[in-house]
C-alpha cells in the first residue's frame, strides 16, 4: 500500500459537560482529524488525542500539526508499506511526538484492514464481539453532585466508576461514594496530583476497596510509584508514565504498578499498544483502554484495540452521547448494559459523517 494523499483537519467540538481533572477543565475539544488516501482512493481515518494545551502531556494540537505537516506526512507519502507495523520504522529517526505519530499510524491501520476486508479489531488480533466499559467522572462542585452522577451512570449500566481525585477532593469524597455505593466497582485517577509526601492520604484510600489508583505520582515517574506500590494495598495503575514498550517493561520490572492503562496516542500507535498488551499479558498485568475525550474516530480505534484478550478490565470508552450532542460517525458508539458491540465491517467499522466533520472543521490542509 502507498499513501498518496493526506488531509489534516482542525476540528472544534463542544463537550456536552465541562470535564475537570486535577490539572484543568476541558470545555471545547480542539483536535486534529487525519484522512489518508491510498492508491485506490480508499480513505483511512486517524485522530490526534493531543489537547489544545500541554496539561496532560507536552504534546498539543499545534505541535501535532507541525510534526505531521513538516515531518511525518512527508516521510510516509508514497512509501511502500506492506503492514502498519512498518510505520514506526519509517518514523524511527523522529523522537517521541507519540500522539502525532499515532494519528497517521491509526489511519494506516484503518486502510490496511479495509484492504484485507476485515474489521480493525480482527486485523489487530482481537476476538471479542463486545467489550465491557466503565466511565470516568470529573471533579465536581460538591460531593452530592458526584453521588448523583454516579447513581445515573450505575443505572445506565456502566461497569465501573472512575472518580477523578486531587488534594482536598480525595479521601472524604471516596468515603461518601463507598458509603452510598458499597458494591460498585470503583477506582480513582489522580493525574499526577500527589508526591510521596502525601503517602498517608494515598494509604487512606486502601480502606475503600478500590480496583486501583491511577497515576497518583509524577507524570514521568516509575521509581516513586514502585515505593508507593510497596506501601499500599490498592493496585497502582500507570497512565501518564508509560509511553512505550520499554517504559512498560521497566515499570513491570521495578514493581511500579500492577495494572496499565493503554492509550493508543500516548504510546505512539496501535502497533506499540499491541506490543505493550502482549508484554503485560505475559506478566499477568491486566490492561484497560484509557480515553482522551475522543470523537467517534478515536473512539472507534479504542473499541477495536479493547477486543484484545488482556483487556480484562472495563475501559474509559463511554458512549458518544456522554460527550457530544452529535458525533462525527454513523452509527454513534452506544453502550447497552455496560457493553459496546464491536462492529464487524471492514476497517474501523463506523462511517465517518463527512457533513458533520465539515461542520466542525476550523482549518483544513491537503498534502500530496
Ligand atoms: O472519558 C474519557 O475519554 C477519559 C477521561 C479521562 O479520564 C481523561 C481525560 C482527559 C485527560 C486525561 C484523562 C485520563 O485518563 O487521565
Ligand atoms: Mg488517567
Amino acid at each position: 500500500m502507498k499513501i498518496k494523499e493526506v488531509t489534516l483537519r482542525h476540528l472544534r467540538m463542544k463537550l456536552k459537560f465541562p470535564f475537570t481533572t486535577s490539572f484543568g477543565t476541558f470545555q471545547d475539544r480542539d483536535f486534529i482529524l487525519l484522512e489518508a488516501k491510498d492508491e485506490s482512493g480508499n480513505s483511512g481515518w486517524g485522530e490526534s488525542v493531543a489537547f489544545h494545551s500541554p496539561w496532560y502531556s507536552e504534546e498539543t494540537m499545534k505541535t501535532n500539526w507541525h510534526m505531521l505537516e513538516d515531518y511525518l506526512i512527508p516521510a510516509l507519502l508514497n512509501q511502500e508499506i506492506t503492514h502498519p507495523d512498518e510505520v514506526s520504522e519509517v518514523f524511527s529517526n523522529i523522537r517521541k511526538n507519540n500522539m502525532a505519530k499515532s494519528t497517521i499510524e491509526g489511519a494506516v491501520w484503518d486502510l490496511y484492514s479495509q484492504q484485507k476486508g476485515v474489521s480493525l479489531a480482527s486485523a489487530l488480533g482481537g476476538k471479542k464481539s463486545k467489550i465491557e466499559v466503565g466511565i470516568s467522572i470529573g471533579i465536581q462542585e460538591t460531593a452530592s453532585d458526584l453521588l448523583r452522577i454516579i447513581e445515573k451512570q450505575v443505572e445506565d449500566g456502566y461497569k465501573r466508576m472512575k472518580v477523578k481525585i486531587k488534594p482536598g477532593w480525595d479521601v472524604d469524597v471516596m468515603r461518601e461514594v463507598r458509603k452510598e455505593f458499597p458494591d460498585v466497582p470503583l477506582m480513582a485517577d489522580a493525574n499526577s496530583a500527589y508526591t510521596l509526601k502525601d503517602i498517608d492520604t494515598l494509604k487512606a484510600l486502601d480502606e475503600f476497596d478500590l480496583m486501583m489508583v491511577e497515576q497518583p505520582l509524577a507524570s514521568d515517574d516509575i521509581i516513586d510509584h514502585a515505593k508507593l506500590q510497596q506501601a499500599i494495598t490498592t493496585p497502582v495503575c500507570l497512565d501518564e508514565s508509560i509511553h512505550s514498550y520499554e517504559d512498560a517493561r521497566k515499570a513491570i520490572e521495578l514493581g511500579s504498578c500492577r495494572i496499565i492503562n493503554i492509550k493508543i496516542g500516548r504510546v505512539g500507535g496501535l502497533s506499540e499498544s499491541k506490543r505493550i498488551h502482549d508484554l503485560c499479558e505475559s506478566h499477568d498485568i491486566p490492561v484497560w483502554c484509557g480515553g482522551m475525550l475522543e470523537s467517534g474516530i478515536g473512539r472507534a480505534h479504542n473499541v477495536a484495540l479493547t477486543t484484545l484478550s488482556n483487556f480484562t478490565m472495563p475501559g474509559d470508552t463511554a458512549a458518544s452521547s456522554r460527550y457530544w450532542e452529535k458525533d462525527i460517525i454513523t452509527p454513534e458508539v452506544t453502550v447497552t448494559d455496560g457493553y459496546i458491540t464491536v462492529p464487524d465491517q471492514p476497517g474501523i467499522g463506523y462511517e465517518p459523517d463527512v457533513e458533520a466533520i465539515e461542520g466542525f472543521t476550523v482549518e483544513k490542509k491537503t498534502f500530496r
